[in-house]
C-alpha cells in the first residue's frame, strides 16, 4: 500500500522530550488528553467503588471500558440507542475501548480462534458469540469510544516462537480488516493498531512494521504485562517503542505498577491503563508516594497518622491509617471505595509529576528522587 494512502490524520502533538521519555496532548472527540497519561479501567461501564466525579477530580482525563463486557451485557446496539457509552455512563471525556480479544481468551468459555474470528460462550448465559474483526469495530462505533483497539490474539508468555509467530501473522492481517471496518468513523475518532510478538525481538520488529504500513493513529504495544519478568517487558518496550513513529502515541496496554509505567515512560510510552489502583484498593493496599501500605496489617491498628500528610488528595491527607484499617478489617464498603479513590488519585499524581518532570527536562531527577521515596517504604 502507498504509505501516503494509509497516512491518517494526526491527532497527537508533541509537546517536549526529555531522553526517550516524551510529554504531549492527544485530541479526541470528547476532550483532550495528556501524556504520560494512566487510564483507569471501567471494565463494564463503572469505575469500581468510586463515583466518575472523583475520577475526573483526580485528575483522569479518559478511561477505559470492555468491548467484552459491555457487548455480553447490557448489549452494544442498546448502549448506541441509549446515546453511546459517555452518555450511558455520565462520564462526559474521552474513552479508549479494547477491541475484546485479550478478555475472551481470559474471560470466556469454549473460546476458539479461526482465521475469520474467535468464537466463545457468554460467561454470563453461556450464549454462543463470534467476534470478528469487523464486529469488534461496529460495537466499539456502537459503544462511540474516541479510541477504538484493532483485534489481535495475544499470547500469554511464556509461550512456543511458532505460537507467537502464528499469532503475531493473524494480528496483522486483522490489523489489515479492523482498519478497513473503521474507514467510515467520522473525523476525530481513532484506531490504534496492537503490536504483537511475544518476546521474539524480530517478531516485533516485523509486527511493528507491519502496522506502520498498514497506518494507525496511534500504536499500542500488546502481548506483554501477561506473566513475563519486568526485564522481559521493558526488553520488548526497548525492541518495538523505537520502531514506532515519533509523531504518534504509543500505548503500553495493561501497565501496570508504578515502577514499571516510570521504566516505561523512560523508554518512550506514553499511555498506560491498568486495574491494580481499583483492584489493590479493594482488597486493601494503598498506593502512597512512599511505597505500596497494605492496610490490612494489624500494625496500623492504633496509628493516628493519614498515608500522607502533604497529599493533595482529602482521604490521603486526612483519613488516619487506624481507620482505614478498621474499615478493610470489618469488610465495610467504604474502606474499599476510599482506597480505590486514594490509588486512583496517587497514579494521577504520579502521572502529573512525569508530565512536568519531562517538560522542563528534568526527568531523570524525578526518576531517582521517586525511586529514592519507594524505597523509603512505609515510615
Ligand atoms: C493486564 N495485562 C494486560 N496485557 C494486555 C495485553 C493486551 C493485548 O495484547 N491486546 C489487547 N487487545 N488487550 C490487551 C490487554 C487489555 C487492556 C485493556 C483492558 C481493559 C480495557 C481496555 C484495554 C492487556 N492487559
Amino acid at each position: 500500500m502507498n504509505p501516503a494512502d494509509t497516512a491518517l490524520p494526526n491527532h497527537f502533538e508533541l509537546l517536549a522530550t526529555d531522553g526517550a521519555a516524551r510529554t504531549g496532548r492527544l485530541t479526541t472527540p470528547h476532550g483532550v488528553v495528556r501524556t504520560p497519561a494512566f487510564m483507569p479501567v471501567g471494565t463494564a461501564g463503572a469505575m469500581k467503588g468510586m463515583h466518575w466525579r472523583e475520577v475526573r477530580d483526580a485528575g483522569a482525563d479518559i478511561v477505559l471500558g470492555n468491548t467484552y463486557h459491555l457487548m455480553l451485557r447490557p448489549g452494544a446496539e442498546r448502549i448506541h440507542a441509549l446515546g453511546g457509552l459517555q452518555r450511558f455512563t455520565g462520564w462526559n471525556g474521552p474513552m479508549l475501548t479494547d477491541s475484546g480479544g485479550f478478555q475472551v481468551m481470559s474471560l470466556a468459555d469454549l473460546r476458539k480462534v479461526s482465521e475469520h474470528a474467535v468464537t466463545f460462550r457468554s460467561h454470563i448465559d453461556g450464549a454462543k458469540v463470534e467476534l470478528s474483526p469487523e464486529r469488534s469495530i461496529e460495537v466499539q462505533r456502537f459503544l462511540g469510544s474516541d479510541i477504538a483497539m484493532q483485534m489481535d490474539e495475544c499470547v500469554r508468555l511464556p509461550a512456543e516462537r511458532d505460537d507467537i509467530e502464528r499469532a503475531m501473522r493473524l494480528s496483522l492481517r486483522w490489523a489489515e480488516r479492523s482498519k478497513r471496518a473503521f474507514e467510515s468513523a467520522p473525523d476525530g475518532y481513532m484506531l490504534f493498531g496492537i503490536v504483537q510478538g511475544g518476546d521474539v525481538p524480530e517478531l516485533r520488529h516485523a509486527s511493528a512494521q507491519g502496522l506502520v504500513e498498514i497506518g494507525f493513529h496511534g500504536y499500542a504495544i500488546g502481548g506483554l504485562a501477561v506473566g513475563e519478568p519486568q526485564a522481559v517487558m521493558l526488553a520488548m518496550i526497548d525492541e518495538t517503542a523505537p520502531r514506532l513513529p515519533t509523531d504518534r502515541p504509543r500505548y503500553l496496554m495493561g501497565v501496570g505498577t508504578p515502577d514499571d509505567i516510570l521504566e516505561a515512560v523512560k523508554r518512550g510510552v506514553d499511555m498506560f491503563d491498568c486495574v491494580m489502583p481499583t483492584r489493590n484498593g479493594r482488597h486493601g493496599v494503598a498506593f502512597t508516594r512512599f511505597g505500596q501500605v497494605n492496610l490490612r496489617n494489624a500494625r496500623h491498628a492504633d496509628d493516628p497518622r493519614p498515608l500522607d500528610e502533604e497529599s493533595a488528595w482529602p482521604s490521603t491527607r486526612n483519613c488516619a491509617r487506624a481507620y482505614l484499617h478498621h474499615l478493610v478489617k470489618a469488610g465495610e464498603t467504604l474502606g474499599a471505595m476510599l482506597l480505590s479513590e486514594i490509588n486512583i488519585a496517587y497514579y494521577q499524581f504520579l502521572m502529573q509529576g512525569i508530565r512536568d518532570a519531562i517538560a522542563h527536562g528534568t526527568f531523570d531527577e524525578f526518576y531517582q528522587r521517586t525511586r529514592e521515596d519507594w524505597a523509603r517504604g512505609d515510615i
